[in-house]
């Protein structure tokens, strides 16, 4: 989408030479004769760039240029006939991001232009970068699903396509829709992200394709919404079950036309954004209890994704925990091992958390645990009595089945009794320690099974 330059100057020819030369060159142009007039502008207008002269009737320039720098974050390039070290100095102090003088050289004016609008996109996708926090996990795991996952990702990210992720609490929901905007053609911004359950729904509108001044009771500002700041990157709408009827609409609209208003706004703002939206909502039932839009439903539900519980996964959970016990080590806990044991307990427990409740478990084991293995003993403790997945049933041993129990139970002790028995160098005594059994018991018991002792 082309970025938008304000002209400001009170000489027409300039604001027309100037119009002309940002056409040629793929812009799009908005002039004002005056300061006054060019802040009205901002204020209703999407603008990438200002072209500010100096010496103007009414406000001049510095001034426009303080306000402006109050309320926007622009890169602003002054423009003047009498330029002085003074007034460029001045203006670089307040804020501007370069000087030209006129006449306006061509390649100068369109070079500062380019180099304005390269910083700012590097000030925009910097704060991204900080709000959504560090670099991006990768996907981990190599279970079938995962398999077929990764291959559903691998073909829809490149493409436009909108997409609606599905999924359990904490299954990684959001992972996939960063690892599909990092595979999409638009990976060189940040993906920006909202949370739609987390923001009141009075709020929610606002959020997501800002509002005016005045627009209701605490808007004190024109304020850019998260559609505004993901124009030409992807826009993530977690949760976007809990979403009003009324932002439905507008995300159908912008979907349908890619545009929308602001909150108490009237123009008409176009932005492309691609979306991908997550759930762990039953959609088709809020549809038919009237919740969500099944327009929306279906328009978003082209390429559904679902991200299946890590209990239906469960190979995956020693991959998991070797990656975040890497990750945490990393935060200066030191090395930890999971034992065989402590493994298969995390395997067989059911998960209702998913990934999320894996990953805060391991970070806890490893934290608490103060050796360097984490045993079964360890995971039971943190586990708690949460019931385990029960292990799948063994198949009876050969050697007792075609045998009745009464039966099985004498072949089991004799074998068993045997065994330990000579464990001891058949020391009745010792081995009725060790195995917990009254001596005189074992000495029944061992005549009645007919056990030879040496
Ligand atoms: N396959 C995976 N490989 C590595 N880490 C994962 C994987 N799946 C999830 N995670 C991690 O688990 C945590 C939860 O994942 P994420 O936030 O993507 O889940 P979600 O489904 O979006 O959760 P919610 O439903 O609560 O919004 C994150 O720390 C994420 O990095």
């Amino acid at each position: 989408m082309p970025d938008t330059i304000l002209i400001i100057d009170d000489e027409a020819a300039i604001r027309e030479s100037l119009a002309g030369i940002l056409v040629d060159e793929g812009f799009v142009p908005l002039t004002a004769a005056s300061a006054e007039e060019g802040l009205q502008v901002l204020d209703e207008k999407n603008i990438s760039l200002i072209l500010l002269d100096i010496w103007m009737p009414g406000m001049d320039g510095l001034e426009a240029l303080r306000l402006i720098k109050q309320r926007f974050s622009l890169p602003v390039i002054m423009i003047s006939g009498h330029g002085t070290i003074e007034t460029a100095v001045q203006a670089t102090r307040n804020g501007a991001f370069d000087f030209i003088e006129k006449p306006l050289s061509y390649d100068k004016t369109i070079l500062s232009i380019k180099k304005g609008l390269q910083l700012a996109q590097l000030e925009r996708d910097n704060q991204l970068l900080r709000e959504n926090g560090p670099a991006v996990a990768h996907l981990i795991g190599n279970s079938p699903l995962m398999a077929h996952l990764r291959q559903q990702i691998e073909r829809v990210a490149p493409t436009d396509a909108w997409v609606l992720i599905r999924g359990g609490h904490g299954t990684g929901k959001e992972l996939v829709a960063q690892t599909i905007h990092r595979h999409s053609l638009r990976s060189k911004h940040p993906m920006v992200a909202v949370n739609c359950a987390a923001i009141p729904e009075e709020l929610i509108e606002s959020e997501l394709f800002g509002h005016v001044k005045g627009a209701f009771t605490g808007a004190t500002e024109n304020k850019k919404g998260k559609f505004d700041q993901a124009n030409g990157s992807t826009l993530f709408l977690d949760e976007i079950g809990d979403m009003s009827q009324k932002s439905q609409a507008k995300v159908l609209r912008i979907l349908q036309e890619q545009k929308f208003e602001r909150v108490g706004g009237s123009r008409t703002i176009e932005v492309d954004v691609r979306v991908l939206a997550a759930t762990n909502k039953n959609l088709e039932e809020e549809i038919e209890q009237g919740h969500f839009r099944a327009d929306l439903f279906y328009r978003l539900n082209v390429v559904p994704l679902v991200v299946p519980d890590l209990a239906e996964r469960r190979e995956d959970i020693p991959l998991l925990v070797a990656e975040f016990v890497k990750q945490f080590s990393h935060k200066g806990i030191g090395w930890r091992h999971f034992s065989a044991d402590a493994l298969d307990m995390l395997q067989r427990h059911h998960w209702p958390g998913n990934v999320r409740e894996l990953r805060n478990l391991v970070e806890r084991l490893v934290i608490m645990t103060p050796g360097e293995e984490i045993g079964a003993e360890d995971v039971a403790l943190f586990l708690g009595n949460v019931p385990l997945h029960p292990p799948p049933a063994q198949p009876v041993d050969p050697m007792y089945r075609h045998l009745s129990f009464k039966d099985a139970r004498r072949r089991f002790e004799t074998d068993y009794l045997s065994a330990k028995i000579e464990e001891n160098d058949g020391n009745i005594s010792k081995t009725a320690e060790q195995i917990g059994m009254e001596r005189s018991h074992l000495h029944k018991k061992v005549k009645a099974l007919g056990i030879a002792v040496k």
